[in-house]
């Protein structure tokens, strides 16, 4: 193509030496057409004459003809409605590189109206995701929490392919650029992190700045998805890329093939968020991934998320995936890996701010928190803090002085006191107490319990009607708060509002149903005891496969189960006795709690005994698993010494090494509390864990125990 510098030759005759590529290249023709109108370079007769020709060429062939009828300053009018509306003309974008067009003064001060597709679609994701993420999805369903008045930042690190910290992302706007990448090749913003530090609500903050325009300017498309709806499909479902895009999120309005084809070209200009990779452990066998030669072939939804995510499809496009920690994602596809690490101090003293608004309550709970420790550092956990904070605000509305009584908070006070809040608000009870209120509501309890098991057995966390009423649930029992509507699944299915709860009114039904023996109470810790993801190999691909190699679900995480086992060492502890007796027979109990402390004996002996061990500085060094963790909490979680003591004569070594165990603050505590039962010195190396000042606090109790502490 050869052209002259517009200086040096009139628009009219650029328009008509370049005529072929203008009739091959304008494919928006209502664009040029209403933006001439509107400036009054067409007449409505212009209009009709050209709006007469079957085809689109003919169209624009009649367009330039007026064009070129009328003169100067009509050609350089529309080469600039060419020149600012790119999303209508991408395919003209070299001619207009080429032509080095200049638009002058006068056309410049020209109103354009930009119609096309690819702008109106934008807009219309904008506004969808402009109203879908101003609220946090409610647990207690009476009330709406607005985003901008609950979110506040975490702390987010970056981290390398050693697993160690290069340090910390203090502005959501540097989630794509070049600090901490760890792999150029790879496409992919992992960001990870325990249950309930706010991966979801992360993702939902990052939709509404972009929707607001605050961020992310150069992104036209925004398509979010859960990696939990990839499993909803039915094995044998085939979608073509277009069909996932547009059916899953908004559709456009006009022209969906142009808007596609826009996306394939540039794809720099669309982001996608996929969350909960963790969810993604399913029924279906993503052993052959087939492959996809052109965008528009057709193929599982979930093989073209594994093909988003590597690039292959849109490559180049912007990807933050999520996921619990210990979900492996290959380093292939990993650009940047982000953990979330909660609250810090400074960000509860802003939560707290927002959270309660009268000062001098805000003052109490701030005192509360740097007092306690132990309150602290479960409060570093989003979740937890905003379970806490909910309870404290409804007995503080109930009974002014209202503090937590003892110094101790447990993980199971906390679920009892949410569960004690949501049975209030039902029954609209006033000043009745937590024992009279668990006994009234002993059949819900129950009965969500059962769902709740069901679920656990099964390993599913949604549930369809014709469950909910297989079980006798009343309609009004789902309304109580603890369970939500589920917004992937079709028909109307229910989740509970995250899935400890789950976990919780699992523990809670082993417990109560006295149909339950001890065999079957305890047969969590065994599903635990070994965690396949702990040996999975790094690469997912491989993991795909995973199934026919010897490794297992790779994305099975057991974190549900050990949260049941958690809890069912906070509800059979002592100081719960006389609660959970308003429930089910003392003598159950009893027995139940028995049991419970011998496997608690057993299983961490047998966890270190199989580990294997290394001579390190004269100590016989063992390096422990997550799994030691969970042990140490679940032990923490009775608040018995005589557990403790009897749980750390299982202790068989002199050197616990717990680095990359995803030890948090509040683990600090647990590991403190079961030390402090060890009968002998011990040395315990702790670094790589997600551990700040909060847990070096907890630590302090079991200082006289520790020979060496890393
Ligand atoms: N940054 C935050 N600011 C305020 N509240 C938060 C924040 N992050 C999380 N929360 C609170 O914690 C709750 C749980 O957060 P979220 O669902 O995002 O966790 P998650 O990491 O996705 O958990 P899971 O892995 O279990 O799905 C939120 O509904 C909110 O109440």
């Amino acid at each position: 193509m050869e052209l002259q510098q517009p200086g040096h030759q009139s628009y009219l005759h650029l328009i008509k030496k370049s005529r072929e590529i203008l009739v091959d290249l304008i494919g928006n023709i209502n664009c040029l057409l209403e933006n001439l109108m509107n400036c009054g370079y067409f007449s409505s007769e212009d209009l009709e004459i050209v709006l007469q020709f079957p085809t689109r060429a003919d169209k624009v062939r009649k367009i330039l003809d007026l064009v070129d009828s009328k003169g100067e300053d009509t050609a350089e009018f529309f080469i600039y409605v060419l020149y600012k509306v790119p999303e209508a003309y991408f395919d003209l974008t070299s001619w207009l590189t080429e032509i080095d067009f200049q638009p002058s003064e006068q056309i410049k001060s020209s109103p354009i109206t930009n119609n096309d597709p690819v702008t109106l679609y934008s807009k219309k994701i904008k506004q969808e995701l402009c109203c879908d993420s101003r609220f946090v999805r409610s647990y207690s369903q009476q009330e709406e929490l607005m985003l901008q008045e609950t979110y506040v930042n975490g702390v987010m690190e970056l981290i390398n392919e050693h697993q160690e910290t290069m340090g910390r992302v203090n502005d959501l706007n540097s989630l794509f650029d070049d600090t901490g990448v760890v792999n150029e090749e790879g496409e992919t913003t992992f960001i990870y992190g325990d249950a309930g530090m706010g991966k979801t609500l992360l993702i939902q903050k990052i939709q509404n700045i972009w929707a607001k325009g605050e961020s992310y300017s150069e992104i036209k498309f925004f398509f979010k998805f859960r990696c939990r709806t990839f499993v909803f499909f039915n094995p044998n479902t085939q979608l073509t890329l277009k069909d996932l895009l547009f059916r899953y999120n908004c559709h456009p309005d006009h022209d969906p093939e142009e808007v596609f084809r826009y996306i394939l070209k540039f794809p720099k200009t669309v982001m996608f968020t996929f969350d909960g990779f963790d969810e993604m452990h399913s029924t279906f066998d993503l052993n052959n991934i087939p492959e996809v030669s052109l965008p528009t072939d057709t193929a599982h939804p979930a093989a073209l998320f594994m093909h988003l995510l590597s690039g292959k499809l849109l490559k180049g496009s912007r990807k933050i995936l999520t996921a619990r920690t210990g979900c492996q994602l290959s380093g292939k596809l990993v650009r940047k890996r982000i953990m979330l690490r909660g609250f810090g101090m400074d960000n509860l003293v802003e939560y707290t701010r927002l959270f309660f608004k009268e000062p001098s309550v805000n003052m109490r709970v701030l005192s509360h928190l740097k007092a306690n420790h132990n309150f602290s550092s479960l409060c570093s956990i989003p979740l937890f803090c905003w379970i806490i904070f909910k309870s404290y605000e409804h007995f503080h509305s109930v009974n002014e002085s209202h503090e937590f009584s003892s110094s101790f908070v447990t993980l199971t006070d906390i679920f009892l006191l949410l569960i004690e809040v949501y049975l209030k608000l039902s029954t609209k009870g006033t000043n009745i107490s937590q024992v009279e209120t668990y006994r009234k509501g002993k059949e819900t309890l129950l009965l969500i319990g059962k769902l709740a098991y069901v679920g656990m057995e099964k390993s599913v966390f949604v549930f369809d009607h014709d469950t909910i009423t297989s079980l006798n649930i009343p309609e009004h029992y789902l309304k109580l708060g603890f369970l939500r509507n589920n917004d992937c699944a079709e028909n109307d299915s229910v989740e509970f509002f995250h899935v400890t709860l789950q976990s919780f009114f699992t523990a809670l039904f082993l417990v109560i149903d006295s149909g339950s023996d001890t065999k079957e109470l305890l047969k969590y810790f065994s599903h635990c005891a070994h965690s396949h993801q702990e040996d999975l190999s790094p690469n997912l691909f491989s993991c795909i496969c995973a199934k026919k190699d010897k490794h297992g679900d790779p994305f099975t995480n057991n974190d549900h189960l050990q949260f049941v086992n958690l809890f069912l060492c906070g509800l059979l502890s002592k100081p719960k006795h006389l609660l959970l007796s308003q429930l089910v027979p003392s003598s159950i109990l009893t027995l139940k709690r028995k049991a419970l402390k011998q496997q608690l004996f057993k299983s961490v002996k047998i966890h270190l005994k199989n580990l294997p061990r290394s001579s390190f500085m004269g100590y016989s060094r063992v390096h422990a698993l997550t799994h030691f963790i969970w042990m140490a909490r679940c032990v923490c979680e009775t608040q018995c010494e005589k557990v403790g003591n009897l749980v750390a004569k299982g202790i068989c070594a002199d050197y616990i090494k717990l680095s990359f165990c995803g030890a948090s603050s509040s683990d600090c505590g647990a590991i403190s509390f079961l030390l402090n039962q060890y009968q002998k010195q011990i040395a315990l190396e702790l670094d790589n864990n997600n551990i700040n000042d909060f847990g070096v606090k907890e630590l302090i109790p079991c200082y006289r125990k520790l020979t060496v502490v890393r």
